[in-house]
């Protein structure tokens, strides 16, 4: 196997309570409540397990004993796993980038129908090489900032329909960077999103995506 795993069971079915199935949920049921107060440092550890996996060059023994610790690990996670809108990675907005594991971490510093700005630093498993961001992370990164640009502006989830980014200058990891996001233009449902995200006063890369709002119960 390899690229994705096959033998896991991913889909939790709705329930009434949460009659999702099949679609892309018109709202985000967000909290700052579920996983408690050390959720965010959870993740932070998670985070940091994945920065010293992209660079440790462990003994065979040693990563005998992490595969069994990470076993453990997954055995705990398998007693309490819910459905994607209730999972705590990806809906608490006190967290950076809503605790979202898969995201590089970013913290919104102003939002609204105006555009989106934020800081959001690259973390060391975020390498693509030579020390620099992969530039799929920076596309990662413009991705969901964009899309939360376009649905701050109609109040709604949007869904990427194309997504252009021009690197300008290499990204660094471990630094806050300042990325920017709004919509320029919207057409009914088209948004026409732009951002920016810069180190300092140097632009790194740049922006230009469509996003279309989704109908209600359109999936
Ligand atoms: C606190 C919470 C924060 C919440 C913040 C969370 C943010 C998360 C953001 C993550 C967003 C994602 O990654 S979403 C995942 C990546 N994206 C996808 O998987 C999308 C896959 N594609 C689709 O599902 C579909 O193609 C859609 C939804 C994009 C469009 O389908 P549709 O709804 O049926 O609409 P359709 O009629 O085809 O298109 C509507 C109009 O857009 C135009 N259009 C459509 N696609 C394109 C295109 N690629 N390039 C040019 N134009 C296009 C059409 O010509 C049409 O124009 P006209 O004739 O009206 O003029």
């Amino acid at each position: 196997m390899k690229g994705a795993p096959t033998d896991q069971k991913w889909h939790v079915p709705a329930t009434e309570d949460s009659p999702h199935e099949g679609g892309f949920r018109a709202e985000i049921d967000v909290t700052v409540e579920r996983g408690g107060p050390r959720y965010g440092e959870l993740i932070e550890q998670v985070r940091t397990f994945m920065d010293k996996v992209r660079y440790a060059n462990p003994t065979p023994e040693l990563v005998d004993e992490i595969i069994s610790d990470l076993q453990e690990f997954n055995a705990k996670l398998d007693t309490v796993l819910v459905d994607e809108w209730t999972s705590p990675s990806g809906t608490r907005i006190d967290l950076p980038a809503r605790g979202n594991i898969t995201l590089p971490p970013y913290e919104v510093v102003d939002g609204g129908e105006h555009g989106v700005t934020a800081t959001v630093e690259f973390r060391p498993f975020h390498l693509g090489g030579n020390g620099v961001a992969h530039g799929g992370h920076v596309a990662t990164a413009f991705d969901d900032l964009g899309g939360m640009a376009a649905a701050l502006n109609v109040h709604g989830i949007c869904r990427t329909a194309y997504l252009t980014v021009n690197y300008r200058s290499l990204t660094p990891l471990s630094t806050p960077l300042m990325l920017r996001t709004w919509v320029e233009r919207r057409d009914d449902r088209k948004l026409f999103v732009k951002g920016t995200l810069h180190d300092g006063e140097r632009l790194c890369a740049d922006l230009d995506a469509l996003f279309i709002a989704l109908r209600r119960g359109q999936a």
